[in-house]
């Protein structure tokens, strides 16, 4: 095949971050996604209403005159958040979501939430208005492995918050094992989950083996390659719980490449086709456009997009770096080819 029209994609997990580098994030993100999920971990977080919608504002003055590009706000949950805030969030008309971070679990976490009984009135008032919870789903105790941090997040928080809320729509995020994808097949029509395109390229060793490197740090951490073929395996499977969040996590390319890198990997570059990559490796390419442009909003409740977009088989090369505001981001596959390109 050389040529492939779907229906147009969205992301279900980004970030953009703010200030200076958000000409470059949305640049990148508007150039063909119809509509994207933007994380609030920004510094301060957007933790209610004004300041969420003033950060859609920062984002839309960047969309081009073409892009027909739509920002989805998610508010950022925190030990204090209230059903209030719940409230307003959703009278929005602009907050889609609220996100749980467990406090200290990944970047810009540490306003998160310190024990999700916290917010379980916060969860009570989400579940009522319709309000999606999307969850970094590790726990942060520091005698449980980075390794283990999904699986035991699993068992002791999100099995209980399941029971407990069972009409809360819940999106694990970016999972990285086959606990994950075993879990979400196991629960009722409320819980799906979203799959990067890095942790369906990568595992531990890509990271690991022959030298660190360190573009491939991201949180949750790569696993081992049976984790990783469980995740194509579902998101090459057609199942509508599964869908497209790239978690493309831009940070400066000498605050990845120091003693303490910082966790997160770029991939908004090329994000739908470094997906197609890994479809057709696994003669899934009927698969892309259910993963890619239909599990996401049926998930949400949110109509499809309408138009489509067109993947043509024409190997490129990735370049080194991208701006990002006065510095630059290191995307993965830097220097190295990929076959398909949106047209
Ligand atoms: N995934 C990451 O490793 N990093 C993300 C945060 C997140 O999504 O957990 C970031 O904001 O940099
Ligand atoms: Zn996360
Ligand atoms: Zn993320």
């Amino acid at each position: 095949m050389t040529s492939l029209t779907i229906t147009r994609p969205d992301d279900w997990h980004i970030h953009l971050r703010d200030g200076e580098q958000l000409k470059d994030t949305v640049g990148h993100a508007a150039r063909y996604l119809g509509r994207a999920i933007i994380m609030p971990n920004l510094v301060p977080p957007a933790t209610n209403t004004q300041l969420a919608l003033a950060y859609r504002e920062r984002i839309t003055s960047h969309i081009p005159q073409d892009s027909q590009f739509k920002p989805l706000m998610v508010l950022y949950l925190t030990d204090n958040t209230t059903v209030d805030d719940i409230k307003q969030a959703k009278a929005s008309g602009h907050i889609v979501a609220a996100k749980l971070y467990p406090a200290g679990a990944t970047t810009n976490s540490d306003s998160g939430v310190t024990d999700i009984k916290n917010i379980y009135p916060v969860l009570e008032a989400m579940q009522e208005a319709g309000m999606l919870l999307l969850v970094h789903g590790e726990v942060t105790c520091a005698d449980i492995d980075i390794f283990d941090r999904e699986k035991v997040f699993l068992e002791t928080v999100l099995t209980p918050v399941v029971a407990d809320f069972p009409e809360l729509k819940i999106v694990l995020e970016h999972i990285t094992t086959k606990d994950s994808v075993d879990f979400v097949l196991a629960q009722n029509k409320n819980v799906a989950a979203t799959i990067t395109a890095h942790h369906l390229l990568y595992n531990r060793n890509h990271m690991l083996v022959g030298g660190i490197k360190p573009h491939f740090y991201c949180l949750p951490i790569l696993k081992r390659n049976t984790h990783q073929q469980a995740l194509v395996e579902a998101a090459t499977s057609g199942n509508a719980k599964f869908f497209l969040g790239t978690d493309s996590a831009p940070h400066m390319k000498h605050k990845k490449e120091a003693a303490c890198g910082c966790a997160g990997s770029y991939t908004a570059h090329a994000a739908l086709e470094l997906y197609a990559e890994v479809f057709e490796q696994e003669n899934a390419l009927d698969k892309l456009e259910a993963f890619a442009s239909f599990n996401g909003p049926d998930f949400y409740n949110l109509p499809r997009n309408t138009d489509t977009v067109t993947l043509v088989k024409e190997p490129w090369t990735v370049p080194q770096s991208y701006a990002l505001g006065e510095d630059v981001v290191v995307p993965i596959k830097a220097n190295e080819d990929i076959s398909w390109q949106v047209k």
